[in-house]
């Protein structure tokens, strides 16, 4: 069984924009709608039987918080479902905002 990998938010952006892989923002519904990185998929009790309908297995997902805490359990989560390569983004959205003001 795979565990989690901490990532930062520079590296995961990169990856983001060059390979097939999924950002997961597991914030309230509201704080996502605030604001929220491009692409972020919002996922939580309502949306998680979609998210493993669309997201495949073997697809790269980097699961982003409030503060990267959080993130860590739902990261663990999605391994033990069966993701293979799955991460817990390091400084979550507050981090992530102060390095890249969302306008
Ligand atoms: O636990 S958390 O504040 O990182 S969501």
């Amino acid at each position: 069984m795979s565990t989690y990998k901490l990532i930062e938010i520079a590296e995961t952006k990169q990856r983001l924009e060059n390979e097939q892989a999924i950002l997961v923002d597991t914030r309230d519904a509201q704080s996502y709608a605030a604001d929220h990185a491009e692409g972020a998929f919002n996922l939580n009790n309502e949306t998680l039987k979609e998210f493993f309908e669309k997201v495949q297995f073997n697809t790269p997902v980097f699961v982003v918080c409030y503060h990267g805490n959080s993130s860590k359990g739902v990261a663990q989560y999605l391994a033990d479902q069966g993701y293979k390569d799955t991460y817990s983004v390091e400084g979550g959205m507050a981090m992530w905002r102060e390095l890249y003001p969302m306008t």
